[in-house]
């Protein structure tokens, strides 16, 4: 590239970064993969269009899609401002909170007062102040934010008390006071949830080995036309026995239903139940009333309530009206996980339809022609609490992030003076992490774009994420089409990972079918290659993994430096559990959050083809699909570029955590040249075990007391050998299976109990122990000091060591 004299240090750039920060494109979208700097080349031109184009800092928007993300661009714009470098040190700085962290960066805007011109926001916060300052004309500019989650979020001064899943419920609760619409609620939860009857196109009938259908009263059932009557009575408030007892002489019988109001036996008859004429004769002899009802019916719901109508209700003479009134409480009580998750499907599909931008009437039409009828029975439900929850915002004046969205572009449509003002003031609009924009999004860009606006783009579509949120990979795979006289620059350098990393991610994604090819080339060479770890029995990696950290610490990368990948939270919760009392603080993370990360050392979990492993199109459910069809293999793709953005995390170091005989087909992709050779799928973990002379236990190589007697190791160990520690952890048969693997099982058992208990004491609580020792009793003691009754009984007998 030709010789270039700016005011802006680009230096630091190579030719693609520079050429993309000079370029003077109406629309261009700066496409690379991961760790190539993309966000440093969109830091670098806000930089260069400030000093060496004069733009006025007001002039420039650059959106981000997280605050974290957005205050790490101010951070970043702060330090390459601040000359002194005093904010660069104090943001390195341990252990700073977070709110110093917000102080300070503000401290600093005020010290530069054009970069607190400059609007660096998530696209919601830019939504929120167009609302704030102009949203009198299409909402009320005094609303409230409704979180999806109650605690932190970026408008917390400005949040509803009442979080997105309380007013679900709420309206819920509120139309339940229909009674049929609470019956039907938990008809369907009785049925796809605690039954699970999922995916039938029509439900099985009958299923003589037992009774697997849940009626209304909460008994269990064998047919499904069964619990229809027993629904039926149920909702009539008529009480009865299923499967009673009968003995005529000496035989004994079980009729389907003993109605005792009417007393009156009813056998229901199916094509598959037993020939019944002997046992008809013998209930006529004993002058039992038994009437029949047979299958045929139950295939017209409508013929079948008649049918039940007439031949109960009829031989019933208390008055029906009176029933008993139902509580949604007492309905749900023994559900609440059900109705729990429920709910977070409806508000999942209040999201999606939102961003789907199709009308409700259409999204109501398809779902009554699925052929599924758990997909039908579920918008029923849905589709009257999403619109109760609509109405209830609006009187509240609550507006869910959704909301900011669409009222800022219905405000940008109908007021065209007020759009003008808006794209009169942004020039120059600048997008990071441009993969994950949705419909929204893109509509509210190009209200704010006119054709002397530059719009500068940065993104990754391997590292497209939140297509189940309502993301639209095709935005960036097809952005000329989108953005007419659009220009295209590839970023093809990695300077974030070494070269056995940044081939094995290039090779990985390289599976998906919907992608832009890219040939990414790493500027670090050599290090370790990758290394994956098999597991034999869930949770036995976690002592590979503590030692690894361990390693990894005494080579001297910082806690902080390593960083801990899952795909859902609760595969970490072992691991957690097991590092807590490491001493060690670092970083766990879901692989979503961790978007923009980077880490020396990454452990990346769960990749296993089991149940609940990696990949999990969970999208697949055929709810979704009424509003956005997606097949398997479309959402496959978003799974593999998850995978992609765990792998580019990782600097140096990267571990992967799998299971034996069920690897994760992610796995199977990265070539072996990029592994670690000398490893295979039936290696096991090699622990580093030593024997307490004092009392025999065996523990870590590296504890400094034994964790038993409190004897000190380095003066009383022996070294003995891992099929010793197999031998004993076998031998334990209450240890549940997942922790046997992780430490030698008493060690873990007693921390477990009481984490603390074999801690050595600090000179603090020595200094306390003596003072109270003689004022509470050992119970006492044991609870103030969090030590075993054993450890402050020696204690106290001057024994401990
Ligand atoms: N020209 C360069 N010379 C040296 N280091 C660079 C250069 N460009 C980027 N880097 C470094 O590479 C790393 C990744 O940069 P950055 O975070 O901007 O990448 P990114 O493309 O936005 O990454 P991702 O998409 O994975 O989040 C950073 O540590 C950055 O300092």
């Amino acid at each position: 590239m030709k010789y270039l004299t700016t005011k802006t240090d680009l230096t630091s750039l190579n030719d693609k970064q520079r050429e993309a920060v000079i370029s003077e494109s109406k629309r261009l979208l700066v496409l690379a993969g991961a760790g190539s700097g993309k966000t440093k080349t969109l830091l670098h031109k806000i930089n260069y269009l400030i000093d060496d184009k004069l733009v006025n800092a007001e002039n420039i928007l650059a959106v981000t899609f997280t605050k974290n993300a957005a205050n790490e661009m101010l951070d970043r714009m702060i330090v390459s401002a601040d000359k002194t470098g005093y904010y660069e040190t104090f943001i390195k700085t341990k252990g700073i909170t977070f709110s110093e962290r917000n102080k300070e960066r503000q401290n600093y805007l005020n010290k530069f007062p054009w970069l607190s011109r400059l609007t660096i926001k998530t696209i919601h916060s830019l939504c929120y102040q167009i609302i704030k300052t102009d949203g009198v004309h299409v909402f009320d500019n005094k609303f409230k934010i409704v979180a999806d989650k109650k605690g932190n979020n970026e408008f917390l001064a400005n949040t509803a008390e009442e979080s997105v899943s309380d007013i679900i419920e709420k309206v819920t609760i509120n139309l339940s006071q229909n009674k049929q619409f609470l019956l039907k609620l938990k008809r369907y939860i009785l049925d796809y949830f605690v039954d699970f009857i999922h995916d039938t196109k029509d439900n099985q009938e009958f299923r003589p080995e037992g009774k697997f259908f849940t009626s209304l009263k909460g008994d269990k059932v064998r047919s499904k036309s069964e619990q229809f009557i027993a629904d039926w009575l149920y909702r009539n408030s008529i009480d009865y026995v299923y499967e009673p007892e009968v003995k005529v002489g000496k035989s004994t019988f079980h009729p389907d239903f003993f109605i005792q109001q009417a007393n009156l036996y009813l056998e229901h008859i199916s094509n598959k139940s037993y020939p019944s004429f002997w046992k008809e004769g013998k209930m006529k002899i004993a002058g039992n009333t038994c009437i029949k009802t047979f299958d045929d019916a139950t295939h017209n719901s409508a013929i079948f309530n008649k049918v039940l109508d007439r031949v109960i209700k009829g031989r019933i003479s208390n008055d029906l009206s009176s029933a008993t009134v139902l509580h949604y409480d007492e309905e749900f009580s023994n559900f609440r996980k059900e109705i729990t998750r429920f709910f977070r499907e409806v508000n999942e599909v209040r999201n999606k339809i939102v961003n789907s931008e199709k009308p409700v009437e259409q999204i109501i039409e398809e779902a009554a022609k699925s052929e599924f009828e758990r997909v039908r029975m579920f918008y029923q439900l849905a589709i009257p609490i999403i619109e109760a929850f609509n109405e209830y915002c609006v009187n509240k004046s609550y507006l869910d992030f959704d909301g900011l969205l669409t009222k800022s572009i219905q405000l940008l449509e109908d007021y065209p003076a007020i759009k003008e003002r808006y794209q009169d003031k942004y020039k120059f609009i600048l997008v990071d992490e441009f993969q994950d924009v949705n419909n929204l999004q893109v509509n509210l860009l190009n209200l704010l774009t006119k054709k002397e606006t530059q719009l500068f783009c940065v993104g990754d579509d391997w590292q497209s994420i939140y297509g189940f949120r309502g993301s639209e990979i095709g935005y960036i795979v097809n952005f000329k089409q989108h953005f007419s006289d659009s220009e295209l620059l590839t970023l093809k350098l990695n300077y974030r990972s070494t070269d056995s990393i940044v081939n094995a991610s290039t090779e990985a994604i390289k599976k998906n079918k919907f992608q832009i090819p890219k040939d990414i080339k790493a500027v670090k060479r050599g290090g370790q290659k990758i290394k994956i770890f098999y597991e034999e029995q869930e949770g036995q990696s976690n002592a590979f993994i503590w030692e690894t950290i361990e390693k990894h610490i005494q080579e001297g990368i910082s806690p902080e430096e390593i960083l801990v990948l899952y795909r859902r939270s609760a595969m970490a919760s072992d691991l957690k559990q097991a590092l807590k009392h490491s001493g060690h603080k670092i970083q766990f993370k879901t692989i979503h959050s961790a978007k923009g990360l980077e880490a020396k050392v990454v452990f990346i979990l769960g990749l296993h083809s089991n149940k609940g492993g990696f990949p999990d199109p969970w999208l697949q459910d055929k709810i979704y699909q009424v509003i956005k069809p997606t097949n398997y293999d479309y959402l496959l793709e978003e799974e593999r570029r998850l995978f992609y953005v765990a792998l580019t995390r990782a600097q140096d170091y990267l571990y992967l955590i799998s299971q034996k005989g069920a690897v994760s087909d992610f796995i199977r992709d990265i070539p072996s040249d990029f592994v670690f050779q000398d490893q295979s799928e039936s290696k096991e973990a090699s622990f580093k075990i030593t024997l307490c002379s004092k009392c025999e236990s065996t523990l870590k190589a590296h504890y400094k007391f034994c964790p038993e007697c409190g004897a000190n190791i380095q003066a009383n160990s022996l070294p003995i050998n891992s099929n010793v520690f197999n031998q004993i952890k076998t031998e334990v048969q209450e240890i549940p299976l997942k922790h046997k693997g992780y430490l030698e099982y008493h060690i873990y058992k007693a921390r477990l109990e009481n984490p603390r208990a074999y801690e050595p004491w600090s000179e603090k609580e020595n200094e306390l122990f003596d003072k109270y020792k003689d004022k509470f009793d050992v119970k006492r003691l044991c609870e103030l000091f969090g030590r075993s009754e054993d450890v402050i009984t020696a204690r106290l007998k001057d024994e401990y060591i």
